[in-house]
């Protein structure tokens, strides 16, 4: 697999305070990644300086093994944004004409059936538009521009669950015909995680975990039983949070169970449930780095 992007040591200091710390991030050609975590924790300006709009203090940034220089833009890159700056006077179609230039794999088919799926008309004036319908105009750049790196910032922020449906589902279908490295960015965890094949999870401008959506299904548990049994049960097993109540314990767990695992699970009369994605990362990101 050959690696698109890739981050070394990215550092960002705002005053004395550190936004990126010392961060490595690869993605690899035609996956599509989630980037997680919690508000302040770096995402957007990790995006914004990917996409050049700041600048890192130290680290570098390679695309396609090329070093990008300060305010270079990656090539075949669409970044949309989580707020856009979209043109308030123009006419949607006009926006999308106008972004259409800057994708040399377009596809004005495509865009078509998006406006008609997101139920948008193409000749309202962007001023007229809700929240919502605005990101949906990025989203529907992101897709048709089939960049070979696209990377969203908050894509369903505003959206209702249809449209949040509709998105993930064009997303999917076309990423299926066309695979491209996507990076989604999001705090909706539980939605990006049957779309995404691959996270990253930062808290404070560090990396927290970068693991294959089906290792931490496979890998993340919530062990009930005796609170004695949970203890000897999870001994020696990376333990992410655990909980007493009366003589019961819960303990959830990041690591995969064996047929020996589960074999002593029974005889400890403990149960094994597996833990949601949401539950996951606030039990990483409460047990720090
Ligand atoms: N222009 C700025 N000046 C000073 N501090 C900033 C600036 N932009 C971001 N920060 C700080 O840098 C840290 C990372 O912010 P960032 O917006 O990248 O986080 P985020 O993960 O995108 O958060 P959210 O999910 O809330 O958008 C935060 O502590 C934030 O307060």
């Amino acid at each position: 697999m050959s690696i698109v992007l890739s981050c070394d040591r990215l550092n960002k200091k705002y005053g004395q305070n550190y936004a990126l710390r010392d961060l490595d991030i690869q993605l690899e050609e035609n996956v599509i990644y989630g980037l997680l975590g919690r508000n302040g924790a770096g995402k957007t300006t990790l995006l914004n300086i990917i996409a050049g709009g700041i600048f890192a203090n130290d680290g570098t940034i390679e695309v396609r093994g090329k070093k990008l220089d300060k305010g270079e833009l990656p090539e075949d890159f669409c970044f949309v944004r989580e707020k856009n700056k979209l043109f308030g006077g123009a006419r949607l179609i006009e926006v999308l004409r106008f972004a259409a230039n800057f994708h040399p794999n377009w596809d004005w088919t495509f865009a078509h059936k998006l406006l008609q799926t997101f139920r948008l008309d193409p000749n309202k004036k962007i001023k007229h538009l809700s929240r919502g319908t605005e990101s949906l105009i990025g989203n529907i750049i992101g897709l048709a521009s089939r960049a070979s790196l696209t990377v969203f910032d908050e894509p369903v922020l505003g959206l209702d669950v249809l449209m949040r449906e509709r998105f993930y589902k064009e997303l999917l279908e076309d990423y299926a015909n066309h695979p491209r490295t996507i990076l989604l960015s999001t705090h909706l965890i539980d939605e990006i995680a049957p779309i995404a094949e691959r996270v990253y999870i930062i808290d404070e401008g560090s990396l927290l975990l970068h693991e294959e959506m089906n290792q931490i299904r496979m890998a993340a548990y919530l062990i009930r039983g005796n609170s004695d049994a949970v203890s000897l049960f999870t001994e020696g097993k990376r333990l992410l949070h655990t909980e007493s109540y009366g003589h019961g314990k819960i303990a959830a767990i990041f690591e995969k169970l064996n047929d020996g695992d589960r074999l002593q699970a029974r005889k400890l009369d403990i149960t094994i449930e597996n833990l949601t994605l949401q539950k996951f990362f606030s039990y990483l990101i409460e047990g720090g780095h």
